[in-house]
């Protein structure tokens, strides 16, 4: 956090007072416009502390007024609202709530700028039961960061507000990266005001139109081979659905085919007549332009190292990763994307998995320094790491996923991907990213137990949700 002050400070000396604080404004009004999708006649909340977090949300209220809509102020600390907010607010229309219960209550739109990053530890008695009543309302947008987490290290200590979106300013804070102030977060939104950050950044997240503008789309001219074809090799005998799971993932993840190689093709062709299925080896298979291998192999060591010896990308999963040597990956000229969680990352480093735990970021980094590979490290929060670069953190991710064959869909995804042309580092975040967009899209708003194969169903949601 004292990256970005320091930004902060630099950039204000040089710019008018206010400045900042009117970009963030703009940013947060657009963003609520958007979400209310029509501004005019709508009615928006504001909860404003005595920060210039409210500050920010007073000046996007002004904004949102100048254009219709009824938005009413409730302040935490009547007395030390910002004043040039307070002021703005009040000459486009806007008022200060004098029943925050009944204003709450006629939302379209709660706007959360109780406390940004000048907060410290959970929130007070007062702010968390608006926080609880705003929730029942309406869509809750929060300014910066959801009040209550604690920006650098995504700790919640006590109650914080639940967001169905975040719009933050400048930079991503790692406490809405990192759970558990993550899920507090919602869909995340930055907002460029002009900060210049340290060009060394440790951590990058996609967002929407990041990944839209990644994604594979079919041109005039394109047929299934040009779009690329996805190799998968999963299941065996005692684990036919991960198979099954992988292809679901792969026939989504944009590829124009998918060629299924494995024992459990019966399976596969039950839930998927489009698949292309091969009994041999991968290497009798066909012509793919990436691979991906490993749910529910077992043993099968073979099919692995065919799949090394070709000169597409491969993604390496689960039981894949039993059988990989740094020296073997290395030798490869093609792209290989390794897609451990905490317990095979462990098993990889020759270390525990709790100490993959408490330290994601450095064990991201060391196997894919290790491996010369780009490595996707899932669990509560996924990281994509490449030979150097900053490493992507991905911000969609949610707790909802960590169901039996989540994983399985992931690979397949992000195979497809590889297949169509995306280099392992986008692959693997645009995969993680869609994969988790999904997840919520399955998991509803308020969040309920989903199915891997359910998460694959959403895939195309999600698909439409970054690119609209
Ligand atoms: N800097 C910039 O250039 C730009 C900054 N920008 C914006 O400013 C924000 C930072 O503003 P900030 O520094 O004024 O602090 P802020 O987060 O509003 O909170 C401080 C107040 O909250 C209170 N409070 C504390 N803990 C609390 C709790 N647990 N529960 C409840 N209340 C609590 C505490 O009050 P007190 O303890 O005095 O009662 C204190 O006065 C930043 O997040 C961004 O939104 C943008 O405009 C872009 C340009
Ligand atoms: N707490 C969590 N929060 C967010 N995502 C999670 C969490 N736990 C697991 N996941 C995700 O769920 C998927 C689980 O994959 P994996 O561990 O390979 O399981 P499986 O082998 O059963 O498919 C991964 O995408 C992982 O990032
Ligand atoms: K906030």
């Amino acid at each position: 956090m004292e990256t970005v002050r320091a930004a902060e400070r630099e950039l204000m000396a040089r710019l008018p007072e206010g400045a900042l604080m009117q970009r963030a404004a703009a940013g947060l009004a657009v963003a609520c416009a958007e979400l209310l999708g029509r501004v005019y006649g709508a009615r928006v909340v504001l909860l404003v502390g005595s920060g210039d977090n409210g500050g920010d949300a007073l000046y996007a209220g002004a904004r949102l007024a100048r254009r219709g809509a009824g938005v009413a102020a409730v302040l935490l600390s009547p007395g030390r609202a910002h004043s040039g907010g307070l002021a703005a607010l009040r000459s486009a229309g806007g008022r200060v709530s004098d029943d925050a219960p009944r204003d709450l209550a006629r939302a379209d739109l709660v706007v959360d700028g109780i406390v940004g990053i000048g907060g410290r530890g959970g929130l007070r008695p007062e702010a968390a039961r608006l926080a609880r009543v705003a929730r029942e309302s309406a869509p809750v947008v929060a300014v910066d960061l959801p009040s209550g987490v604690d920006a650098d290290t995504g700790e919640v200590s006590g109650e914080a507000v639940r967001a169905d979106a975040t719009v933050t300013f400048g930079a991503y804070k790692p406490g809405l990266l990192v759970d558990p102030a993550r899920e507090r977060a919602g869909a995340l939104r930055l907002v460029d005001i002009g900060l210049t950050l340290p060009p060394e950044a440790a951590m990058e997240a996609l967002q929407h139109a990041d990944v839209a503008r990644l994604l594979p789309r079919p041109s005039a001219e394109s047929d299934k081979y040009r779009r690329g074809v996805v190799g998968v090799v999963a299941g065996s005998a005692r684990y036919p659905g991960a198979a099954v799971l992988a292809v679901a993932g792969a026939l989504r993840g944009g590829a124009g085919a998918v060629r299924y190689v494995g024992p459990a093709a019966d399976a596969v062709l039950a839930r998927f007549p489009e698949t292309l299925v091969h009994a041999g080896p991968p290497d009798k298979a066909g012509r793919v332009q990436a691979w991906v291998i490993g749910p529910g192999i077992g043993d099968e060591s073979d099919a692995l190292e065919d799949v090394l010896a070709s000169d597409v990308p491969v993604l390496v999963d689960a039981d894949g990763l039993r059988f990989l040597t740094p020296r073997r990956v290395r030798e490869r000229a093609a792209q290989t994307l390794l897609t451990p969680h905490a317990g095979e990352a462990a098993a990889l480093l020759g270390c525990g998995r709790a100490e993959v735990e408490a330290a994601r970021l450095a064990s991201v980094r060391e196997l894919a320094r290790s491996f010369g590979a780009t490595v996707l490290l899932k669990g509560s929060t996924t990281l994509v790491a490449g030979a150097g670069g900053p490493v992507r953190v991905n911000p969609t991710g949610t707790g909802w996923l960590a169901t039996a064959g989540s994983g399985d869909v992931l690979s397949g995804v992000t195979g497809s991907l590889l297949a169509a042309g995306l280099p392992a580092l986008d692959a693997g975040s645009v995969g993680a990213y869609l994969h988790g967009l999904a997840a919520r899209r399955a998991a509803g708003r308020e969040g309920a137990p989903i199915l891997a194969s359910e998460v694959a169903a959403h895939l195309d949601a999600a698909w439409r949700d970054v690119t609209d």
